[in-house]
């Protein structure tokens, strides 16, 4: 197996926004990122943050470049092996946790695994009870998601991440919208995760502490790999 977990070769990602020529938001972007590794990605609003996470998190393809995953140059993938990789492979966590507030928390974190075919049916219940206690909820399983803090709701939000046992997990601005406290145990949480269970993390941040406090610092300036 390689080495690293993701490699990104030169990769460009334009958008075509009407005008005659198409705008290019992303440049030449050369990264890798190593298994068991906790990465922070900083840089300005606008600068490609999120367009970068889209196409790690094989929600969007790149332009021009290749996207290597585990090895598996993604380029040479159909859709549906697309889907399959993504769901086998990669978690995501967003700064609008993006629980379905009518559900109890266990029913969020079991939802990836009802939505995976191949998922033990049996297993399913067992496996949410225990991401729940992984994220110090055991008692909050039927609690619903509404009813939850800010805090809570983005501890539930990393325990789904975790379902499906990613390899990698994407976090755009997960403490974003928390305070302090808050903000610093969901951190330390998913430093947790990455250190006993080895998943590597790519996260966005604009909060110095915490970036301080991965393995690696990368940020994006218009575009480009300003500095490592
Ligand atoms: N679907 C799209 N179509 C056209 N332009 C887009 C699209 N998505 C993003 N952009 C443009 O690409 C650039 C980079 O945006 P992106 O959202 O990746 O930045 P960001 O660093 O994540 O910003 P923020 O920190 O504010 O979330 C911006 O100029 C944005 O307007």
């Amino acid at each position: 197996m390689a080495d690293e977990i993701l490699k990104l070769e030169r990769v460009c990602k334009s958008y075509n926004v009407g005008l005659p020529t198409e705008t290019e938001v992303l440049h030449d972007i050369d990264l890798e990122l190593d298994h068991g590794e906790f990465l922070a990605l900083m840089g300005p609003s606008g600068s490609g943050k999120s367009t970068l996470l889209n196409i790690v998190g094989l929600l969007d393809r790149p332009t021009s470049g290749r996207l290597l995953i585990k090895g598996r140059d993604t380029g040479l993938l159909g859709d549906n092996e697309i889907t399959h990789l993504r769901g086998h492979t990669i978690g995501f966590v967003f700064q609008y946790h993006l629980l379905i507030s009518a559900f109890t928390a266990r029913e969020n974190i079991m939802m990836p695994m009802l939505a995976d075919r191949g998922f033990p049916s049996a297993e399913i219940a067992a496996r949410a009870d225990h991401l729940l206690a992984e994220v110090g909820l055991e008692r909050f399983g039927n609690n619903l998601a509404n009813n939850m803090s800010g805090g809570q709701q983005q501890r539930v939000a990393v325990a789904r991440a975790l379902a499906m046992n990613p390899d990698l997990v994407l976090a755009d601005e997960p403490t974003g919208n928390l305070d302090t406290k808050s903000a610093d145990a969901v951190f330390e949480l998913m430093r947790r995760v990455n250190r006993q269970s080895g998943t590597s993390f790519l996260l966005v941040t604009h909060n110095l502490d915490l970036a301080r406090r991965c393995d690696r610092i990368i940020e994006v300036v218009d575009g480009r790999i300003a500095q490592h």
